[in-house]
């Protein structure tokens, strides 16, 4: 059998070394336009902050790991079109040459695109995205020019909210801006979303919510601006970040599209057409707090997709176990975790919902209060059946782990009385005996 990987980033690699470990006799071809692969885009903010001495790290994998496994690669090669009827994949290398490889199987795993919002001016010098590796180390440079005093980020989201934070560590004076009326509003509820946005603003970030950019403003071909709903903004150096799509241009009539236009796969992954697989961000997953098919671009996703992916084309049947979104994001040392529906987004997906909360100290009070922080915990569950949809938790101290478990919650359609006599152990270095995840169940109406 042989087998055709387009795109070897998270999913793509994970889809790859599945097959490649399996032992089994399978040829494996890897195509990716880029010229690095398995950048974790999660460190860009890190080592932009200097939080971490450098990007090297951020890298777990290349080519030439792929070749001793006994894999052909080429990079620096990007797949202009595919012929499904016939099984065979166009590409053409960065010098002109054009490939041909035909495959039994092929697994699309070309990822997303940031979403580029169409401004007036965006040909201007000084625009930034922050998907690549590359675009990660021009923001860097950006940054390091000794006129690079004003970095204005478009959309509080994951990206921008990291990224501000990074340019925030660089001295800069940063202003932050989102069409909503907080940060963070794709995963959190107005209650925790206000943690965030204090936090920044604590932090000497300039916060802009509730505005929408309407132009770059340049000069000289370089960026000196940017108007908004609101007003008129210096800025020396602009970073866009309100979003991706997927990147799923092949098979226009042919593979079926969710309405995003991502691949629509099954729970194995596969698309409409047999012999076609599509992975990670360019494909859709299934929600287990909606019941329904959704879209979510996450690393997290993209590594479980490939392996599930990978296990049903070497020939065991294998579902995935659906996802919940699981995120999470720390900005000046604050915590949010999130996982599943906040209130907001249950109700967007039509859900009838109620909420339970919570705020506790971590540890009992006779702990030392420089260890002790507090915490705030929502759990989000379904008004009728009870079922937990989601839950959302902020704090200084890492709670971290405890929002996986809620995960599993809303991936097993537990209720909310089930977690309330849950054996939860009580170790005063850890916890306390009635700690918050019991007290907020108990008290779910
Ligand atoms: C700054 C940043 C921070 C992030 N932080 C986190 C985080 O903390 N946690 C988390 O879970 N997720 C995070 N993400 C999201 C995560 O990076 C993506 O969900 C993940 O990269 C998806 O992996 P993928 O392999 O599906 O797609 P991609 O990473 O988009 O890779 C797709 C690959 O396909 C290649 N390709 C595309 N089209 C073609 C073509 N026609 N021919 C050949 N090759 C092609 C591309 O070159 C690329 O290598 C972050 C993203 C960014 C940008
Ligand atoms: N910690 C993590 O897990 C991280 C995950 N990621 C993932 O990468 C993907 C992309 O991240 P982001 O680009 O940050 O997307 P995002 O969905 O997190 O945030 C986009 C933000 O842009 C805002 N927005 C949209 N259109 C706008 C407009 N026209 N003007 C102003 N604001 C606008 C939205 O309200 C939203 O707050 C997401 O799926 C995200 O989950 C990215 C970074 C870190």
């Amino acid at each position: 059998m042989k087998v055709v990987v387009v795109g070897t980033n998270h999913a793509g690699i994970s889809a790859a070394n599945t097959i490649l470990e399996s032992g089994q006799d399978v040829e494996v071809t890897l195509l990716d336009r880029n010229s690095n692969l398995s950048y974790l885009g999660c460190g860009t903010a890190l080592w932009v902050g200097r939080q971490i001495d450098s990007y090297e790290g951020l890298f777990y994998t290349n080519a030439a790991d792929f070749e001793a496994k006994g894999a052909k690669i080429s990079l620096e090669t990007e797949v202009k079109d595919i012929d499904f009827e016939n099984k065979v994949v166009y590409a053409e290398t960065k010098s002109g040459e054009k490939l041909e490889e035909s495959y039994d199987k092929l697994v699309l795993a070309t990822g997303s695109l940031p979403i580029a919002p169409k401004l007036p001016g965006n040909d201007l010098e000084g625009l930034h995205f922050l998907k690549l590796f590359q675009e990660g180390q021009q923001v860097d440079k950006a940054l390091a020019a000794e006129d690079a005093n004003i970095v204005c980020v478009i959309g509080a989201g994951y990206i921008g909210v990291e990224i501000a934070e990074a340019a925030a560590r660089r001295g800069k004076e940063v202003h932050l801006f989102d069409a909503e009326e907080h940060s963070l509003m794709n995963y959190y509820d107005v209650d925790f979303a206000e943690i965030m946005d204090k936090n920044l603003t604590d932090n000497g970030i300039h916060t802009h919510f509730g505005e929408l950019a309407e132009a770059y403003l340049g000069e000289n071909g370089k960026v000196t601006g940017l108007k908004t709903t609101k007003g008129e903004y210096k800025a020396d150096v602009i970073i866009n970040a309100i979003g991706f799509r997927p990147n799923a241009a092949f098979g226009e009539g042919h593979l079926e599209k969710f309405v995003n236009g991502a691949y629509l796969v099954d729970r194995t992954f596969k698309t409409s057409d047999d012999s076609v697989y599509a992975v990670g961000d360019c494909a859709t997953n299934y929600s287990n707090a909606a019941n329904a098919t959704t879209y979510i671009a996450l690393a997290s996703n993209a590594v479980r997709s490939g392996i599930v992916a990978a296990t049903n084309i070497l020939g065991t049947h294998l579902e995935g176990a659906g996802v919940q979104g699981s995120n999470g994001i720390a900005i000046f040392d604050k915590k949010l975790v999130s996982t599943g529906f906040s209130v907001r987004a249950a109700e967007k997906n039509g859900l009838k919902v109620k909420y339970t909360d919570i705020e506790d100290t971590q540890l009992p009070g006779f702990m030392p209060a420089d260890h002790n922080a507090d915490v705030k915990l929502r759990i989000v569950y379904e008004e009728e059946s009870r079922r937990i949809v989601g839950a959302q938790m902020a704090s200084d101290y890492d709670m971290s782990m405890g929002i996986h478990m809620f995960s599993l919650a809303i991936q097993e359609q537990l209720t909310v009385d089930k977690l309330a006599l849950l054996d939860i152990f009580f170790l005063p270095h850890f916890n306390k005996p009635y700690n918050y995840i019991t007290v907020a169940a108990l008290n779910a109406e």
